[in-house]
């Protein structure tokens, strides 16, 4: 946050302004006074100031007109209210009129210090996430994506582009970086957005089950096999079949696949009779392909008729300008179902999730934000209700960064990653360290924690 940031104190007591002002100024604000709550407004007017410290009782225009002008003006500079002893009644009315927090006469230095350095940190976070939410609004968004950095948006450009052909697409990219969001998006912006849209996970079953879920069968074609069925490819006519794990296909699926794109036909398990289907292929894959075929494990023949568009999605750590804005989308996806509501978070909680390497993509942020509001009792997520393992992780890049890591700082962060791995199970993480459950105790409690 800006030290620089610039106060306005507003009290008719000349003692009090100079003494605010003294006190201020040495913590780095920019201070400005005045005596009354009209030269404020004039004051605020020629120059809006980043936090108002404004007493209650004044000659004309007092703290609390003064607040509700501002309100009126629909101006949200967070306002301290300022009362002498006895006078606590009006503060609490102030606060429930929308005052950020209230002072009272005669002051701890140590309390001033703190409800300024918080009004302006509330501020400060109020309107970072008024921009991201404006963001979210505006721009940055194709269908359900949401991200603006170089990385994704030439993945909006790839998508525009395929959208309306009917070529195959392949999308490369790690686990969980959107690949079955982009596929949708494909399809919802194609001229078959009318007709379904059917996933399936190649590496979800065996390869007989997978040959009757893609292809269909037909009745008495193996045991149990009491109906005939329509296959996943079938139900796709018209529409858009994403292949997810397309490289964990079996040699006699990939062939039959092949067969599918070449030929647009299908046989089910158990029938010689080919049906025509028009389905366009989106297939993904989070290993590389051309290195399969290099190794001779995916067939090339298969590989150049995928690839005819290759989208190549960047995990999120190669994009880390994308994570506010996402962290935002998903608090306002979640934070909203909450009692009370999660609306915002903490400047230190968002450099932390700025600064992870994020193995699991934007699935595992979506899951982070979703546990921390679960978690929260506050109107903001703080860096402790995120998970341990992005906590601890801030502390490696922070040794790595130095270039070394002091004994001490590895043995707690290989301790709490082995806790972490093992949902807190203190026998378990005490077996797996070799150790004795009342020695981890006693680390934990030295580490500062909770247990
Ligand atoms: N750009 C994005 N904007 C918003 N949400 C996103 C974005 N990308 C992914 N997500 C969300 O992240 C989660 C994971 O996305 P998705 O399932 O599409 O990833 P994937 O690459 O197909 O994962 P996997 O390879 O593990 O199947 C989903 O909940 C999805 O809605």
């Amino acid at each position: 946050m800006d030290v620089h940031s610039h106060v306005l104190v507003v009290d008719d007591d000349e003692d009090t302004r100079g003494l605010l002002s003294e006190i201020l100024a040495k913590e780095g604000y920019d201070v400005e006074t005045a005596s009354d709550g009209k030269t404020a407004l004039e004051r605020i007017t020629d120059r809006p100031p980043d936090l108002v410290m404004s007493d209650i009782h004044m000659p004309s225009l007092d703290g609390m007109s003064l607040l509700e002008e501002l309100r009126s003006r629909n101006q949200d500079v967070p306002v301290i209210l300022m009362t002498a002893f006895g006078s606590l009644k009006t503060a609490v009315d102030g606060l429930r009129s929308g005052a950020f927090d209230y002072l009272s006469k005669p002051f701890i230095v140590d309390d001033i210090r703190l409800v300024v350095r918080r009004a302006l940190e509330h501020k400060h976070l109020s309107r970072q996430n008024q921009a991201l939410k404006e963001q979210l609004r505006d721009r940055y968004r194709f269908d359900n994506l949401v991200g603006s950095s170089a990385g994704i948006v030439s993945v909006y450009k790839s998508i525009a582009r395929v959208a309306h052909t009917d070529s195959t697409v392949l999308l490369q990219g790690e686990s969980g970086t959107g690949k079955e969001l982009i596929a949708r998006a494909v399809h919802a912006n194609s001229a078959r957005s009318a007709g379904p849209f059917v996933a399936v996970d190649g590496g979800s079953l065996a390869e007989t089950l997978l040959e009757s879920e893609l292809f269909g069968h037909e009745r008495g074609s193996f045991t149990g096999a009491v109906a005939s069925k329509k296959g996943l490819l079938e139900k796709a006519h018209q529409g858009t079949c994403f292949l997810d794990e397309v490289a964990d296909l079996s040699p006699v699926l990939q062939g039959k696949l092949l067969r599918v794109i070449q030929e647009r036909e299908i046989r089910r398990v158990g029938s010689n009779a080919p049906m025509n289907i028009d389905v366009r292929i989106i297939a993904a894959s989070k290993k590389d392909l051309d290195q399969l075929v290099k190794a001779g494990t995916f067939r090339e023949d298969l590989y150049y008729r995928l690839n005819v568009v290759t989208i190549q999605i960047p995990p999120l750590r190669e994009r880390a300008e994308d994570i506010p804005l996402l962290t935002q989308y998903f608090i306002q996806m979640y934070g909203q179902k909450k009692s009370p509501p999660v609306t915002g978070i903490a400047p230190e909680a968002m450099s932390l999730l700025t600064r992870y390497w994020w193995p699991g993509n934007i699935r595992e942020l979506e899951h982070a934000i979703e546990r921390a509001i679960a978690l929260t009792p506050q109107s903001v997520i703080f860096p402790e209700d995120l998970p341990q393992s992005i906590q601890t992780a801030t502390v490696q890049a922070a040794a790595q960064a130095r270039g070394w890591v002091t004994l001490a700082e590895l043995e707690k962060d290989h301790i709490l990653r082995v806790l972490e791995a093992h949902n807190q199970d203190l026998g378990r993480a005490a077996a797996i360290l070799g150790i004795h459950r009342k020695t981890l105790l006693r680390k934990l409690r030295y580490f500062g924690y909770p247990c």
